[in-house]
């Protein structure tokens, strides 16, 4: 029998969630609680339910299409603007629903700072990008703002580099030092929680590391949940790993155990790289 066929059959696909978590000692960021999410008449997401922790990273892997980044985007309602976009479930954040009547979208999106795959500086200073979100907030005291941008460049372990050329464009800077500026804007409107979709796809190893170790270094500050494609990036920064499969979440644990001795076939499968 092919490897296909075995996967194929695998009982895995409709069997509840596998748990073996880490819980931090913060309690809990995000709740999410029998969540599906239909694009028009497909459904892209099936029963998902498990707890992101406070202050911990907490990775998203699986094969290409299986709603990683349609879970990471729920989370802040950044699928809202799909045409057709359909789901049921809760996500809660402090016991209140984020899909419940009368959310403010916008609030919700400042408490979860996003970045994207590509870094997306804006074609303005690198002092202005950080200070982006405040001055949509009407904030325009010069030493607020000037505060900010150091708190926030030396956060994203960008200050050194940065510090001589604020009020020079941020679309002159390397791809790895933009997608730290990006991490800094995120990180200005103080939000609780990190959202990253394959920060370090675009980057180079040695600007991968920066923001790997980045990632971790806020850690316990925010809650971090990261979206990759890298095992090996899951294994170095992730306290915990959900591993989804055809829009389902197979098994949700401590990332050690996922990537050395998880409890569910298939993602043995995937992690040993039989498939992917
Ligand atoms: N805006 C959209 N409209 C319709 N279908 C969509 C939309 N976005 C994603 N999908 C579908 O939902 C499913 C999950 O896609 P998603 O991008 O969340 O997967 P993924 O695991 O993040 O994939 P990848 O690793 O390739 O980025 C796929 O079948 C995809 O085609």
């Amino acid at each position: 029998m092919s490897d296909t066929t075995t996967l194929a059959q695998s009982p895995d696909d409709t069997a509840k969630t596998s748990y073996h978590y880490k819980t931090g000692n913060q309690g809990v960021a995000l709740d999410i609680k029998d969540f599906n999410l239909w694009y028009g008449e497909t459904q892209a997401l099936f029963d998902t339910t498990f707890p992101i922790q406070k202050g911990l990273v907490t990775a998203l892997i699986g094969p290409s299409g299986c709603g990683k980044s349609t879970l990471l985007r729920s989370l802040n309602r950044m699928n809202d603007l799909v045409d057709g976009l359909r789901i049921s479930g809760k996500i809660e954040v402090d016991g209140f629903d984020i899909y419940g009547k009368g959310v403010d979208v916008i609030a919700l999106r400042k408490r979860m700072g996003m970045v994207f795959q590509k870094p997306n500086p804006f074609a303005m200073s690198i002092y202005d990008n950080v200070t982006y979100p405040l001055r949509v907030d009407g904030v325009t005291k010069k030493s607020i703002l000037d505060d900010t941008v150091e708190r926030c460049l030396r956060s994203a372990a960008l200050w050194d580099e940065a510090k001589d050329r604020l009020h020079d464009s941020a679309l002159g800077m390397s791809g790895g030092q933009q997608q730290r500026l990006c991490i800094a804007r995120g990180i200005a409107s103080d939000p609780e929680v990190l959202l990253m979709d394959e920060p370090c796809s675009a980057l180079d190893p040695i600007a991968t590391a920066k923001i790997e170790n980045l990632i971790s270094q806020l850690a316990g500050t925010y809650t971090i949940v990261i979206v990759t494609h890298s095992m090996t990036q899951a294994a170095r920064v992730s306290h915990n790993t959900g591993f989804m499969y055809l829009g389902r979440l197979i098994e949700y644990g401590a990332t050690e155990t996922i990537f050395t001795n998880p409890k569910v076939p298939r993602t043995n499968d995937y992690v040993t790289g039989r498939f992917g």
